[in-house]
């Protein structure tokens, strides 16, 4: 008994500390990897943040989140895990070989003959995982694309009955997952296969070498049958590690995805350091040329140069795709132009400090976005502190103060997702709201009361009247009847600026916005047909003044385009 009561009470120690200090590692590699996860997502979502706009155009939302979500998870668990794994494998090992070494040094040296081989079967094979992995997440991205798209259109999708089709083209992506997922299973059997027959081969080796020291009277047979349990032992701490490394492998394959993202240099960052202290709102646009990143063949903007004067009212008018609103992203500093450049008060707008930038102009856009916020919120969204006197005094210059104090919590009402919960007119108005709050020298309403009724547009458009003399503005819309009063009207087809002047004088010459207006007036809508008339007769020229289509009452004749007072 004297004999087994010291080993056993120091097992039953080490059997507790071990316990304890199996406890601790599990709580400490848990914590690790939240805050692997949580660092990696910080730093990829702040990365992405500083991306150019080019970068989103040409990347699909889905592949974009799946890198934030699934990439980031699949790297931080892997990594935590199988560091983890290694550390234990590698104390064990450590210690399985000292205890091999005391007992014989000769069949130790066998047994480390046989580890270049497992070695090598683990590398090639990490290595091939690592690619499949690579393959795998963006198989999966690509998927999660489908249903992020999907599930953001639902009602379109409905409204075309083509959910099947939909669920479909999510299967065929997975599909294509699931082959990638059978190479996987694949090369992990014959993984398996090798390494489980290498350490067999070992195994033997060490059997035989071992009985012969044993037959030749160099060791005891007990002491051999020690020494194979220790490389027992051995044996699965080193697949362990063998696995660790396929694992860490996989994490870097995901990694790989996720830091491509990290370090991306912003090809157009928003870099610029300029305050002035004030800022009159002059804008110019000299000799600029601008492709898309997207399509950089094509000039989208050919040597347009125009003039955006403070207390003016500006319209860029022209017929659908033309460039309007890509004048727009160049103002925001959206986007670079290729050659000239686009000046606020004399300097480039990229110079200016980002936040200083956009808190002097103010965009609102055709298609309004709010965010899943409370209606405050999304009025007073990128402000700090914002008293709620002036969000209501923005709210009801925007003539949307009404329609707010209706909603059941006022101005604390979630809009929902993209605005969801509001009509498009409200939405428009929130959007109107959230500009003018900003109280910027730069307006630029880009279709901005195309989604009102009549009225509220009548409403709106008197709200944007009483401020736009304070401001420089610059209007986009292809209700022509809304721009007749701007002091500059900028007509742009093609990329390119063809005619400018008032309303009277644009008529008076005849060209492009005369011909806009009559078929507006017609009633039939603006495009390319005015442009390139077959021809070159308009339907309303052929059949004569008497004849004219649809429209609403107007009798207008391109003999009045020449009129000096139409
Ligand atoms: N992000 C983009 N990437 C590539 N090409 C684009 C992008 N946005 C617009 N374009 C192209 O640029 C051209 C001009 O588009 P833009 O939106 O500036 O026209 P627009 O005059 O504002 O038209 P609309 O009156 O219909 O809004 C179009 O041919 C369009 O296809």
């Amino acid at each position: 008994m004297e004999y087994f009561t010291k080993p056993l009470i120091t097992l039953t120690v080490l059997s507790l500390a071990s316990s304890i200090a199996v406890g601790v590692r599990g709580g400490v590699f848990t914590l690790t990897i939240a805050r692997l996860n949580l660092r990696l997502r910080n730093l990829l979502f702040k990365s992405l943040m500083g991306q150019e706009i080019g970068f989103f155009d040409s990347n699909h939302t889905g592949n974009i989140t799946s890198r934030l979500t699934s990439d980031t998870t699949q790297v931080s668990d892997l990594i935590s895990l199988n560091v983890n794994l290694f550390l234990r494998s590698m104390v064990k090992s450590v210690g399985f070989f000292i205890f091999m070494f005391g007992i014989s040094w000769k069949l130790t040296m066998v047994t480390i003959m046989g580890f270049p081989f497992i070695a090598l079967v683990s590398k090639v094979y990490g290595e091939y995982y690592k690619r499949l992995t690579k393959d795998v997440q963006t198989a999966l991205a690509q998927a999660n694309q489908v249903a992020e798209e999907t599930i953001s259109a639902m009602k379109t999708v409905r409204s075309f009955a083509n959910e099947e089709q939909e669920a479909d083209s999510y299967n065929s992506k997975l599909l294509v997952m699931f082959q990638l997922n059978k190479k996987q299973a694949l090369a992990y059997a014959f993984y398996m296969w090798s390494s489980n027959i290498s350490e067999l081969i070992l195994q033997v080796a060490i059997l035989f070498y071992g009985g012969h020291l044993v037959v030749t009277g160099q060791m005891s047979g007990g002491t051999l049958i020690s020494f194979v349990i220790y490389e027992l032992e051995l044996g699965e701490c080193l697949e362990s590690i063998a696995s660790v490394y396929t694992g860490l492998m996989q994490g870097v394959g995901a990694a790989e995805k996720v830091f491509e993202y990290i370090d991306r240099k912003p090809k157009h960052p928003h870099d610029g350091k300029d305050v002035p202290d004030t800022c009159e709102g002059l804008v110019e646009f000299k000799d600029v040329t601008f492709a898309y990143p997207t399509r950089p063949e094509t000039d989208i903007l050919k040597n347009v140069s125009f003039t955006l004067r403070p207390g003016e009212v500006t319209a860029l008018v022209g017929p659908s795709g033309g460039g309007k609103s890509s004048c727009v992203g160049l103002l925001e500093n959206f986007y670079p132009p290729q050659t000239g450049q686009v000046l606020l008060d004399g300097r480039p707008v990229h110079t200016y400090q980002h936040d200083v930038l956009h808190s002097r102009i103010a965009l609102v856009g055709q298609e309004p976005v709010l965010f899943a916020r409370s209606v405050e919120h999304n009025i007073t969204y990128g402000l700090n502190n914002i008293p709620m006197k002036a969000v209501v005094q923005a709210a009801i210059k925007a003539n949307a103060h009404d329609f707010i104090t209706g909603l059941t919590h006022g101005y604390d009402t979630g809009v929902g997702e993209k605005g969801a919960q509001l009509s498009g007119g409200q939405k428009q108005r929130v959007a109107i709201s959230r500009a003018l709050i900003r109280n910027p020298r730069v307006l630029i309403l880009d279709e901005a009361t195309s989604a009102l009724d009549a009225e509220s547009e009548h409403v709106v458009q008197e709200a944007l009247n009483n401020i736009m003399c304070q401001h420089t503005v610059l209007v986009i819309a292809h209700r022509l009847s809304t721009v007749e009063k701007a002091d500059n009207i900028i007509v742009i087809d093609h990329g390119s600026v063809v005619d400018q002047g008032t309303h009277g004088q644009l008529m008076a010459r005849g060209g492009l916005y005369c011909k806009l207006v009559q078929r507006q007036m017609l009633g039939i809508e603006t495009g390319a047909e005015v442009l390139n008339p077959p021809g070159d007769s308009y339907l309303w020229k052929s059949e004569g003044p008497g004849r004219q289509r649809g429209g609403h009452g107007s009798s207008v004749s391109e003999s009045e385009c020449e009129a000096p007072h139409y």
